[in-house]
């Protein structure tokens, strides 16, 4: 019933869409869903590299039947355990009770820890190839891309990485698969969200993993969410290198949180400031209306960031707090940073996101400004000095 879809003439794309789960890692929000992709070769070996969230595991078999018949698989090629793409393994290997399943040293005690799966394992090794027939697949180790255990697939005579999640993306394959079915700039803002909420945190392991890339001849990049890359190759692996390098434009993510409005008027007062100071990309959000997903995603693109928050319980607000948090596991780098907060009666939120500006090594940029109670003509003209403080310092970088 499924019509196959051909990398080659031998490579398939047998992945599925996922439209009704809400929340990627039950955290990041997918109003767009997201696609588990795998794929089979067929020949004169079948391989299946990685497979699908268990969800849509019947959909996934049919599709998989749809190339290879009643043939059976003879090898699974786990690049990445997690379940959206591990999830369908023990029922894989239920289906075809032969089959070998193909990891490295840290991929074979996860597939025991998940599914007590132990026999009919092949343990793979940096460059260690395995043949097919006409095809021959290598392996190299991108371990924290996004795993431990996670590897890339080069199929050598197609020149295709399998590149398990990296360069991949939010957003389901509605029809177009391949990057030269659909209008690239559909993606990009769900590339870059994807990249920084789940990949972020990991960007010397992607360096690394880039400079194994480099050395190959690559026509075709099939990641294991979103699009299969072919015309925009150099593209992806550009932006791929910039972000895992923390590397950013000129513009200011401003991030408050506000219970009755005073913080809010401050960061509104920074932000017009920065428009009439020339800066061109400025980012409003209410932490308690935004979720994080999106913040993140823009504070991975502009250098510029203003936390506000009011004080909280001697604390900083809690979507604040929750915002700061990610950030601070992300080990996000390279920003500058204003600072504003509001209070009632002890101020505690300025001197704990100025404490946050220094594990995160972000420099700090002009005064910092906290106003108690309302906001008045002196703190209101304290904002606009930061607001100028922030577009000079971001103009100097032209
Ligand atoms: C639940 C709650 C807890 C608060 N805790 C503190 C506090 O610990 N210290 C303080 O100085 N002000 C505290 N405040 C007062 C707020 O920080 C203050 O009203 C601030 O101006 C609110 O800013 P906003 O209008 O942007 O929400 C608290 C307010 C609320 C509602």
């Amino acid at each position: 019933m499924y019509k196959p879809v051909k990398l080659t003439p031998d490579v398939y794309y047998v992945g599925v869409n996922d439209r009704r789960t809400h929340l990627f890692e039950n955290m990041w929000p997918i109003d767009r869903g997201v696609a588990y992709n795998s794929y089979v070769i067929d020949d004169e070996k079948v391989a299946l590299i990685d497979s699908v969230e268990i969800a849509q595991v019947e959909k996934y078999l049919k599709k998989i039947k749809a190339v290879i018949g009643e043939r059976p698989i003879d090898y699974l090629v786990v690049n990445h355990m997690e379940p959206d793409h591990g999830g369908s393994i023990d029922i894989i290997k239920k289906m075809y009770p032969d089959i070998q399943i193909v990891g490295n040293k840290k991929t074979l005690p996860m597939l025991e820890g998940y599914f007590g799966i132990s026999d009919n394992t092949v343990e793979v090794k940096e460059g260690d190839s395995l043949n097919l027939g006409k095809h021959t697949l290598q392996f190299y180790m991108v371990p924290m891309v996004h795993w431990p255990e996670t590897m890339v697939t080069y199929e050598t005579s197609e020149q295709i990485v399998f590149s398990a999640d990296a360069f991949g993306t939010f957003g389901t394959l509605d029809g177009g698969i391949f990057d030269d079915e659909f209008d690239f700039e559909y993606y990009r803002d769900e590339m870059r969200r994807y990249y920084s909420n789940i990949v972020g945190k990991y960007g010397s392991p992607v360096q690394k993993a880039l400079s194994k890339l480099a050395g190959l001849d690559i026509k075709m990049i099939a990641s294991t969410h979103g699009p299969i890359w072919k015309n925009h190759i150099q593209k992806v692996i550009g932006m791929y290198d910039r972000w895992s390098k923390f590397e950013t434009e000129e513009g200011v993510v401003l991030a408050y949180a506000s219970m009755y409005g005073n913080t809010e008027e401050m960061a509104e007062a920074v932000a017009r400031e920065l428009a009439e100071n020339g800066i061109k990309h400025i980012r409003l959000y209410d932490v308690s209306k935004t979720h994080a997903s999106y913040i993140l995603s823009d504070i991975f693109k502009y250098k510029g960031v203003i936390l506000a928050s009011p004080t909280y319980c001697n604390e900083l607000h809690p979507n604040m707090e929750s915002l700061t948090t990610k950030l601070r596991h992300m080990g996000v780098k390279n920003h500058y940073l204003g600072i504003l907060g509001s209070y009632s009666w002890a101020g505690a939120a300025v001197k704990k996101l100025n404490a946050i500006a220094e594990e995160l090594k972000w420099e700090v940029v002009g005064e910092s400004v906290e106003e108690k109670h309302a906001l008045k003509a002196d703190k209101y003209q304290e904002c606009i000095n930061l607001g100028k403080a922030m577009a000079d310092k971001l103009k100097a970088d032209r």
